[in-house]
């Protein structure tokens, strides 16, 4: 039995915009995707690190690594067209049984707690997501208007997103749909159920330039 985390940076990073690909940009001095591996590693030093990354970015992240004297062993899969395809790429090396997580790379201030709790929930429950609970009033725009919506029924999800390595292999032998945005919506589309547990409210996705200003302060 082996635990890994698949950590995917290969996406393109329209929203964020810039010339530098936003997983390699620098919070308080250290890349955003240096970060994201150490907070697994610090949690647990015999997690396997699998690093997704487009193709043509290889290169320059393995430079990156050599000029920030950054050691920590990881594999590398090719990204692909779809944060779906990119998991799946990492899931291919998977190779034992155990726990998978996948997390995106450009989440690097998830807790150790939040980490911890999910791989140990998921020793149990198979299929575990955190979440966050939605703090400002949530409305659903219709055709011919607008209502607001109970957002005690709404959660915002987060990751790491944890799986026992069978299930989450079998999930993506299915063929990519465009409604799968995340790694519980493949699970659940095969017809497993999802465990729900808490996320840590850090632990933003950085989207935009307004994210990496809020990192600046969280680092
Ligand atoms: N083909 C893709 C698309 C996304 N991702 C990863 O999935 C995570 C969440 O995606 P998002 O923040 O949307 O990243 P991008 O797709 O790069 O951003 P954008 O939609 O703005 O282009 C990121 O770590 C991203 O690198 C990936 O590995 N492969
Ligand atoms: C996986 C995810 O981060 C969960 O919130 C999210 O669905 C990724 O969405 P994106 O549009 O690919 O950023």
């Amino acid at each position: 039995m082996k635990n890994y985390v698949i950590v995917v940076a290969g996406g393109k990073g329209l929203r964020m915009g810039g010339d530098i690909p936003k997983q390699f940009l620098p919070v308080k001095g250290k890349p955003v995707l240096m970060r994201t591996l150490e907070a697994f590693h610090a949690c647990d030093a015999q997690l396997e690190l699998i690093l997704v990354l487009p193709a043509d970015q290889q290169a320059y992240w393995k430079e990156l690594c050599s000029t920030c004297h950054f050691t920590l062993p990881h594999r590398i899969a090719d990204g692909g067209e779809t944060r779906f395809h990119s998991v799946r790429n990492g899931l291919a090396l998977v190779d034992e049984e155990g726990l998978v997580g996948v997390h995106d790379g450009v989440r690097p201030f998830v807790s150790q707690e939040v980490i911890r709790n999910c791989y140990r929930e998921a020793a149990q429950k198979e299929a575990v997501i955190p979440v966050v609970e939605v703090v400002e009033t949530l409305r659903r725009l219709e055709e011919s208007g607008s209502e607001t919506v109970p957002r005690s029924s709404y959660r915002l999800v987060q990751t790491p997103q944890v799986f026992t390595v069978s299930l989450l292999k079998q999930a993506y032998a299915q063929p990519y749909s465009p409604m799968f945005t995340d790694d519980a919506s493949v699970v659940e589309a095969a017809g497993h159920a999802v465990h729900l547990i808490p996320g840590n409210r850090e632990n933003i996705k950085l989207t935009t330039p307004f994210d990496l200003k809020v990192a600046e302060v969280l680092a």
